[in-house]
Order: C-alpha cells, then structure tokens, then sequence
C-alpha cells in the first residue's frame, strides 16, 4: 500500500506552522521584544510611553499594566506575555512591568543556555526548582509589619505612588493619606487580624477642572448628576432613598400605536389619563416616605412636576453600577417596579445634596448607613491627568490591599531581587550539574531589574550591580537603588522605599511561569492572519473600553 506522495491536509489552508528550536527561537524572541519595550518605563525614573490606537486615541502613561492593555500585540507568544501581566495586574494590581521584564529576561537567560545546547527540559526544571527557592527566600527575607501602624502603611504607598506622574510631593502626601483613610474605612476586620477589602469598595469619580489638590475624599457616594428638577429641594437631610430600576414615565407601546383623535375632549381625556399614572405613581412612592427617588431610568417632566410639588429630590439616569454601591451603602434595595416598592426597601442617609464641582453639579449622598461607603473625587486639569491620578490611587489602593492581607514587605529599589540572587546562587552550587546553571541563569535574570533601575537613575548599571551585591554579601539585605537621587543606599527602608510581600512574590511567580509556558512550546501552528476587513470589524465588535483620552 503506497501512502507516499498523498498530501495529508491536517491544517487549514493557509495556516503556518513553525517547529522544534526554531519555533522556540521564534516566542523567545517576541517575548522579549514585548519585554524591551516596557523596560524602559520601570521604576520612578521610568519613561512614559504614548500609545497610538487605530482611532487615533492617544495614551500617555509608564504603567506597565496600562501599556500592555493598550499595545496591539500581535505575536502569540508576546500575547501571552500581556495575558500574564493583565493576570498579575487583575490579581495584585501592580508589579506588572517588573514581571514582563523579569520575564523577558528569564527568556534571554534562557535562550544563552540553548546555545550551550542544554535541553529545554532541563531549563525548565532548573527555573521551576529557582521559583520555589525563590519564594521561600522572600518569605525568609521579608519583614512583619503591624497592618495598624498608618506610618509603615504611608510607606508602601509612598512607593508606589512615586513611581507615576502625579505632581509633586504635596499631592502624593495628598493622595496617599487619602488611599489609607479609604482603604481603612472600607476594610473589614478578620478575628485573624487581617483586614480585607476590595479596591471596588472605594468609588473613584473624576470630575475634570480645578487642581489636583482639591481631589477629596467623601464619606459616602458621589453621582455625576444633577437633580432633575429646580423645583426640588438641592438638599434633603435624614434622606430614605428609594432606588429605582424604573422609569417615571408612562409606557409607550412597543409597537407604534395609531390613536384616532377626534375631539379636543378627547385629547384632554388622553393628556389628562397620562398625568393621573404619573400622579399615581409619585403618590405612591411618597406615601412609603421616600423624600430621595434615585433612578437608573428615565423621569418624565410631569412626574419630575409632582415630585417637586412632594418636596422630593430626584436624580434619574444613574449607572448600574452606582445604584448598586448605593444599595450597598444605604442599605436600601433596588426595585424594578413602583408599583412593589415598600417602606422597607428605602436606604438610609443623614445627608443627599447637590454641590457645585468646577463647572458641573453633583450629588452627594452622605452619612451612609453603612459607613463603609467612600468615594473619591479627582480633580485634575485634563482628562489625561486624571487618568494618571486614578491609576496612582487603584496602585495605592491595591498595594494597601495587599500589605493588609498578608502583613509582610520587602525593601524594594532592586534589594530584594539582589538578596534572592545571592541565596539562589548558594542553592544552585548545591544542586549541581546543568540544573545548576539554569538556576544561576534566574538569579542573573532577577539582577536585571536591577540593572534597569540603576541605568533609569543615570548610574553606571555594571558598577552598580557589584557595589550592592558587595554590600549583601557583607549582610546588608536593604541595600539598594535609591532612584530619585541616583545613589546607591545601603538601607533602602530609610528613604520608605518597600513594597508588600505579596506583590514581589507573584511578580517572581508570574514571570517564572510565563517564561517556563513558553519554552515549552515546540510548536506553533497559525491560522492564516484575517484579512483587513475582517479585522476592522473584529475590531468593531470588540470596541467597548473606555477610559482612553482624546486629543
Ligand atoms: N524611590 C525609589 N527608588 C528606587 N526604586 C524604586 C523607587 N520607587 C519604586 N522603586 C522600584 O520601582 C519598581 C516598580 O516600578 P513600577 O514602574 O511601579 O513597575 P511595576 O509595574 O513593576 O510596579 C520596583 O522595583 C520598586 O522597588
Ligand atoms: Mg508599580
């Protein structure tokens, strides 16, 4: 039976496939082009980038996180680097930039070792073997902190609210009093002394014009909205709020209805039917003693008219999301249907105003009745400064978040990269044979970072690197790079450079996985690219992120 010469079609027409070391050679190389990238906008020297999409939408920003998001990555393997990051991002909120770099520069590491002709395999052990020492050093390394103690907490944030453009030290001391104050009312008190919150507990609103100073802090929930009305009352104290997913307006029906109207009577009949719903339905929700109507639907102007004449404040067209952190914070619950709302599903506040903010109005719903409800309104001059500054106050947050959880840090400004490398190089001489130099090759990878640090402060990065493992290996743990002022110190906890435990650890984590992920791959196998049009409309359909700045 002659099989040869039979072409076999396992694969769609014009896909491309690429094996053994070429295809290796191929990720690791995309993998750390994506890598090159981000480098240079590490640490508080980093550098911005400005990110151009298909719209002309333009970002300007050094957050790694940000940065991945927005690139059109295209190369599967660089692709799945900016998974990992967004992971990382999506799990502790920063440390991004470090994992991409960490892992482009396992991958480099790697790739040195490939010439050597060491088997994939036994790099993968070696590096596997490295990520768990790794960790367990860290955890050795790290210090216990008193989750209570708002100075060490200062700390944290400090650090990583210097690595970002936000103006000058009054608005970081500003910002960072602000994240703890936030963080601190809205976390919740474990019996195991852990306290726990989710960075979606506190409300970021941004409202552009004024200065960044005058961003503040409200206990409570801010809406970007008006009260409908100028009859209504701009301030109700003692507030039962009734949040609605219904709209105050008579139902049209779905299809076009066509009324003969043959009368003038019977046009008044028809008017006056329509202001007897309208009517109905306010007295309704003011006989269960609402003075506050909150709606994520529409008010029409006879009901907005019968309101007003009620003496209640009401505010329409509110997002999903917010009436659901008002529900949270007043103790109220959200009803789809006038007609059901009862006494007891209002919420509670001591205080709902309109204020005036720059240009606009808003509303502020205060004294919550539970007071794990804040909000905090940025101001910035343009929408690009805002960004920024949220983006500082989610890092802050996140890292808050994550030094309450596991009350653990580590000195940061490449110290404890350097003190890992210098145990993990013990370890590797004790583990021997070819593992041994892969291991070596993940302590020289973590000395990247480093390297970068020091080169973003203007030192010399070689130079640097010997006086600080020199000053490790006279037992001097802290020691690191102070990248401000461009000096090497010997204590980095002196100038409050540290970060929590958990966001080194799962940075190390991340870029170890995503490294081993990829050198494991042997094999690519692409589907022909889609053609322009398809892709514009791919690109269609997917087009839903907000929060880009126009110029
Ligand atoms: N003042 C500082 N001096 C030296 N290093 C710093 C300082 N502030 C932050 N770093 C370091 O910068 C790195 C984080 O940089 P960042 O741009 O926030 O990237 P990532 O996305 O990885 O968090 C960490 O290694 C941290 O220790
Ligand atoms: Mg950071």
């Amino acid at each position: 039976m002659a099989m040869y010469g039979i072409p076999v079609l396992i694969l769609k027409e014009g896909s491309q496939r690429t094996v053994g070391r070429e295809a290796l050679r191929a990720n690791i190389m995309a993998a750390r082009a994506l890598a090159e990238v981000l480098k240079t906008s590490l640490g508080p020297r980093g550098l911005d980038k400005m990110l151009v999409d298909s719209f002309g939408d333009v970002t300007v920003t050094n957050d790694g996180a940000t940065i991945v998001k927005e690139m059109e990555v295209q190369h599967p393997a660089a692709k799945l680097l900016v998974e990992v990051a967004k992971a990382q991002d999506a799990e502790v909120g920063d440390g991004t930039t470090s994992a991409v770099v960490l892992a482009g520069a396992l991958l480099r590491k790697a790739e040195e070792l490939l010439d050597q002709n060491i088997h994939p395999t036994i790099i993968i052990e070696g590096y596997t073997k490295a990520l768990k020492e790794a960790l367990r050093i860290l955890d050795e390394i790290a210090l216990k902190v008193d989750p209570s103690d708002r100075e060490t907490l200062k700390k944290v944030v400090t650090t990583t609210i210097a690595s970002k453009y936000i103006g000058g030290p009054l608005v970081s001391e500003k910002l960072t009093n602000m994240a703890i104050d936030a963080a601190l009312t809205v976390a919740e008190k474990k019996p195991d002394g852990i306290y726990e919150f989710r960075v979606d507990d506190v409300k970021i609103e941004k409202k552009k014009g004024g200065n960044v100073l005058d961003t503040q802090l409200v206990y409570g929930i801010v809406l970007d909205k008006e009260v409908v009305h100028p009859g209504m009352p701009r301030r109700v104290e003692n507030a039962k709020i009734a949040l609605l997913d219904a709209a105050l307006e008579v139902e049209k029906p779905e299809i076009t209805a066509k009324i003969n109207i043959t009368s003038p009577e019977l046009m008044n009949a028809f008017i006056e039917e329509e202001a007897r719903i309208l009517r109905d339905m306010v007295e309704k929700i003011a006989s269960t003693g609402a003075n506050v109507v909150i709606t994520q639907k529409g008010i029409d102007e006879v009901a907005q008219h019968f309101l007003a004449k009620k003496g209640i404040l009401a505010v329409r067209r509110v997002k999903r999301s917010d009436l659901e952190k008002l529900e949270r914070a007043t103790g109220g619950k959200i009803v789809s249907s006038v007609r059901d709302l009862k006494p007891e599903d209002l919420g509670y506040a001591a205080l709902v105003e309109e204020r005036r903010v720059g240009n606009d109005k808003m509303v502020f719903v205060e004294g919550c009745k539970n007071p794990k409800a804040v909000t905090i309104l940025v101001r910035g001059a343009s929408d690009m400064v805002l960004d920024e500054i949220e983006r500082s106050l989610k890092d802050a947050l996140n890292v808050l978040r994550n030094v309450l959880r596991v009350p653990k840090i580590v000195p940061g400004g490449g110290a404890t990269e350097i003190a890992v490398a210098l145990k993990l190089r013990d370890y590797a001489a004790k583990i021997g044979g070819k593992e041994q130099l892969a291991i070596e090759a993940f302590a020289s990878a973590l000395e990247e970072i480093p390297l970068i640090l020091a080169e973003t402060a203007g030192l010399d990065p070689l130079e640097t690197l010997m006086k600080l493992r020199q000053y490790h290996s006279e037992g001097k743990v802290n020691a690191g790079i102070d990248v401000i002022n461009g000096v090497v110190r010997e204590d980095m906890s002196s100038i409050s450079v540290v970060e929590p435990l958990l966001v080194k650890n799962s940075m190390i984590k991340t870029a170890a996985e995503a490294a081993v992920t990829i050198l494991k791959i042997d094999d690519i196998i692409a589907a022909s690219p889609l053609k322009k049009e398809e892709k514009k409309e791919k690109k269609e359909e997917e087009e839903t992120s907000p929060g880009k700045t126009s110029f």
